[in-house]
């Protein structure tokens, strides 16, 4: 059986992992696992049922039957995400759906309920998965494992601008606390916590433009013939 190449991009919120994701499954014309959506999406519908984000028991089976649909971006645009019928794509990008998905996110059944969901992207051509245990848990065996990191500062200050760009409602030092909040959860957690993968590359991209990145991780994956 012929198993599709998967390239992974893990690390912390705001270290460009969507972004750089996306662009690169487009420009391989391969598929994308947006992982985080899934915890986002989970946090989002717990709050539409009134599930608390504790109740793991609840939490572990509407991850077992969440309605999602991820519709293809056109070109140059961010793919759609439908709820439960309802497009939510813009509506789980803030940090309050950003924490409530670390917090759910930290729960041994919920990740055990989304982790064959996760594994059913990879398809023929390729694929392209972003997340936190992308290339440690999800999908261990990776040919390219990218750990994408930039410093807290610079990542509240992108995450500013973007959520700003969005017209929302938004203060740089609380982002970078909630950011902090959510990288201690993330790392600190007994299951698949947030850590690169003993064969991943650390890409520090502070410094860098997206397009650097994404020739970084380019040229890695021609060094590995994972580009045609
Ligand atoms: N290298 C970079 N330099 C400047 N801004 C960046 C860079 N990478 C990403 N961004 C911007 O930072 C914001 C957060 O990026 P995103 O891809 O959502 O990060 P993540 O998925 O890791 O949370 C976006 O607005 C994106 O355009
Ligand atoms: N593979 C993943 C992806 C996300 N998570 C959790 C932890 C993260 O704080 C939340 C949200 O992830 P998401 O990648 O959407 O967040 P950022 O865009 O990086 O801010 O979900 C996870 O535990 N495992």
């Amino acid at each position: 059986m012929i198993v599709a190449p998967v390239i992974t991009i893990d690390g912390p919120s705001g270290s460009g992992k969507g972004t750089v994701a996306g662009l690169l499954a487009r420009k391989m014309g391969w598929n994308l696992l947006d992982s985080g959506a899934l915890y986002r999406l989970l946090a989002f519908a717990a709050g539409n049922h009134r599930i608390d984000l504790t109740n793991e028991e609840a939490l572990k089976l509407l991850a077992a039957h969440l309605d999602v649909q991820f519709v293809a971006a056109g070109d140059g645009q961010e793919q759609r995400i439908i709820l439960e019928g309802e497009e939510v794509t813009s509506l789980i990008r803030n940090e309050q759906v950003g924490a409530g998905a670390s917090q759910v996110a930290s729960l041994p059944a919920v990740r055990d309920a989304l982790l064959q969901r996760q594994k059913a992207f990879l398809e023929m051509p390729g694929l392209v998965a972003d997340g936190r245990d992308m290339g440690t848990v999800v999908f261990p065996d990776a040919p390219l494992k990218i750990f994408l990191t930039a410093s807290a500062e610079e990542r509240a200050r992108r995450r500013y601008l973007q959520l700003k760009a969005k017209g929302d409602d938004v203060n740089l030092a609380s982002l970078l606390e909630e950011i902090q909040a959510r990288d201690e959860r993330d790392t600190q957690r007994a299951v698949a916590p947030l850590k690169p993968a003993a064969d991943a590359i650390l890409l520090d991209s502070t410094e860098l433009t997206i397009e650097q990145v994404l020739e970084r991780i380019l040229h890695e994956a021609a060094n590995r013939d994972l580009v045609e």
